[in-house]
């Protein structure tokens, strides 16, 4: 056998040397895919009542801001080019209760919110919730039947219909269903068509998955307690993590229901479906990067384990790169900022 000559000249003949575009920043820049734009990214904001602006322990960098402090929000949000915001409300727990009723009334925090978000800063795009677990002590996001061991469906969507067509006489942009029952899109769009609001569009959260990562949102909002005050689980509504065919099955039913856009939520250990979905569906994909995604890096980075902006712009990024059009990202102004600098 021949042994191995150290000194001969050793060269592989390789018809391509992918490192050669690699190289020099400029080189690597010109072969770069993907980017992600300011116009890619949307806002989540939670609002409340009253008061100053408070801290979330989990989630650093996020408030729960009254409407002042919103309405100032969104104003440095759209000079900085941010296009959309989604407002979820904080509500105060006397107004819950086990029909989540204070979600049809017309003078609701949420509305109050929108107006004076598109009275004050009209260029940017305002996206609502269309779910009762703000408004419910239980923290479903629906109707419970008499024993509580199930959400209705039907019941549901009828509450939905007129929490969207509320929304949209208050001016919002966007309605978005997060609460995955089924047939709500079609139900809500017939909705606001019969309503005359024929331009709202709809961002159906499609493939939400019933997922550990909502736990620091749960805190922001104030509903981790309500959600524990019952035995029955949101896996009965929201989608199990082991299942790829059913996500794209039904944001595909969302999508022939009428959805403009539609979602996958979480995002970051979700990028399988964005993919797929991005090639199975003709309307605008948005990937939301959920609260524990925001909490992991900002954590790990507090102990020094990780480079913060650089997994923060990495984490963003591979969600463009898996295919979403846009993002719902707690990163979003800081993002903005950095990249309009
Ligand atoms: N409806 C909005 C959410 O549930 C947000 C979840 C999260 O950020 O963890």
């Amino acid at each position: 056998m021949k042994s191995f000559d150290k000194t001969e000249d050793f060269k592989l003949d390789l018809p391509r040397r992918p490192r050669r575009m690699r190289r020099t920043a400029s080189l690597r820049a010109m072969a770069q895919e993907t980017y992600v734009r300011v116009e890619d990214l949307i806002a989540p904001l939670i609002v409340k009542e009253a008061g100053e602006k408070e801290p979330v322990g989990s989630m650093p960098g996020l408030y729960r801001l009254n409407i002042e402090g919103l309405v100032a929000e969104c104003r440095e949000l759209a000079d900085l080019g941010v296009p959309a915001v989604a407002i979820f409300p904080n509500m105060d727990p006397d107004l819950k209760d086990a029909l989540g009723s204070e979600a049809g009334n017309p003078d609701t925090l949420t509305l109050r919110a929108v107006k004076a978000i598109k009275a004050a800063v009209p260029e940017i795009s305002v996206i609502t919730d269309v779910a009762l677990d703000p408004y419910t002590t239980h923290g479903h996001d629906g109707v419970l039947n008499e024993d509580g061991s199930y959400v209705m469906n039907d019941e549901t969507v009828r509450r939905l219909c007129e929490m969207a067509v509320l929304q949209a006489e208050a001016g919002v942009d966007i309605v978005a269903p997060s609460d995955m029952m089924d047939g709500r899109v079609g139900a809500i769009r017939a909705a606001l068509d019969t309503c005359g609001h024929i331009d709202t569009a709809i961002m159906a959260y499609s493939a939400k998955f019933a997922s550990a990562y909502y736990g620091p949102y749960r805190e922001a909002v104030g509903s981790a307690k309500a959600a524990g005050t019952t035995l029955l689980g949101k896996e009965t509504y929201q989608m199990n993590p082991a299942n790829r065919r059913e996500a794209i099955m039904d944001a595909l039913m969302d999508e022939e229901e009428g959805a403009d856009f539609v979602m996958v939520k979480p995002a970051g250990a979700y990028l399988d479906i964005i993919r797929e979905l991005r090639d199975a569906s003709e309307v605008t994909v948005a990937a939301y990067q959920v609260s524990g995604e925001y909490a992991q890096i900002h954590a790990a980075a507090k102990l020094g384990w990780l480079d913060y902006e650089k997994t923060r712009d990495e984490s963003l990024l591979a969600i463009k790169r898996a295919g979403a059009d846009v993002i719902l990202t707690y990163f979003a102004k800081e993002v903005a900022t950095k990249l309009k600098g």
